[in-house]
């Protein structure tokens, strides 16, 4: 039996999310054996300039995932584990998502305060526009103040500034055991999560039809279908963390119902669009309700965010 490389992002986060997928391996496959490598990328290195920054001089998103998809290609590892909601939409040639696993959490949470308590002229640590916008609309006159870098250090960052509160998306704080920060889960029907939010990807070559098929065995069908209705919808509108979108797909006895929301960074405008559609084209559903958001002129929102 050969011994295959997983490999992640340095921070703690990737890393246990490699550990959550190689329990799931392990589990389903003991005659495998898995070694761990940590791949270095440009977000994970630079500190200086701006995600923002980053993102563009990569083509607009994958500034996380790049390194580790390259890593892939050069054969440096087997496995890629990443979190799906940072995947450039657009697959990189040579590379497929073998397995998407449960996704247990996809809510945005608020650490150090709830929304009921927020007043005009209260700080609150985001800078994706997304977070800004909803953050905006939900609590008129609160300021976003923009916090970079890893969870834990965003959770610092929310103290040494003195901020009322910080909004993370929940999953992240599950993962890394800071779940007691969370103060307010942020119900995704009222406040939608970014798309695939929560979901880890499980990437192979795509020549690389055995271990697809070994990896395979942390698949859950549910998880795939919520995030490729939701990554399909962003791939229309030309998402990525920049882009002030909102997703939410859940399945249901009548089918895939995916929300969706685009909201001005000011909060002063709002889009919602919703339909639900069959479990097994997922991809419909999510173009069909990025169809119904630019009938609704979303278009005109998202231009005037970027
Ligand atoms: N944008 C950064 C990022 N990418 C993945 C997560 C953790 C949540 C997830 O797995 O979707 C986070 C942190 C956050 O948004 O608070």
């Amino acid at each position: 039996m050969p011994t295959w490389r997983i490999g992640s992002r340095g921070s703690r986060l990737a890393q246990t999310m490699v550990t959550e997928v190689l329990d799931h391996l392990n589990a389903a496959h003991p005659e495998h054996t898995w070694v761990r490598r940590t791949i270095m990328s440009a977000g994970d290195q630079d500190r200086t300039s701006s995600l923002r920054d980053l993102a563009s001089a990569s083509s607009g998103a994958g500034v996380f995932a790049g390194a580790v998809e390259q890593a892939l290609l050069a054969g440096e590892i087997d496995v890629a584990v990443h979190s799906l909601k940072d995947l450039p939409t657009a697959t990189t040639p040579g590379t497929m998502v073998a397995a998407i696993p449960r996704r247990h959490e996809v809510r945005d949470a608020l650490c150090g305060t709830t929304l009921d308590a927020l007043s005009p002229g209260h700080r609150v640590g985001t800078g994706a526009p997304r977070r800004v916008g909803q953050l905006h609309h939900a609590c008129p006159g609160v300021v976003a103040v923009p916090i970079r870098g890893n969870v834990p250090p965003r959770l610092r960052q929310m103290r040494e500034k003195g901020l009322s509160g910080v909004v993370l998306a929940a999953a992240g704080l599950h993962r890394l055991g800071l779940q007691e920060n969370i103060t307010e889960y942020l119900d995704p029907a009222w406040w939608p999560p970014s798309p695939a939010q929560g979901a880890i990807a499980v990437q192979v070559r795509t020549d690389d039809t055995a271990l697809a098929r070994v990896v395979a065995a942390v698949h859950d069908e549910e998880a795939a279908a919520t995030t490729r209705a939701e990554r399909a919808l962003m791939k229309i509108l030309g998402g990525g963390c920049h882009v002030p979108i909102g997703a939410y797909a859940t399945t249901r006895a009548g089918g895939l119902h995916l929300l969706a929301q685009v909201t001005s960074t000011d909060g002063s405008t709002t889009i919602r669009a919703e339909a639900t559609g069959v479990t097994d084209q997922p991809e419909m559903v999510g173009e069909h309700v990025a169809q119904r958001l630019l009938d609704e002129g979303v278009e005109a929102v998202l231009a005037s965010s970027v």
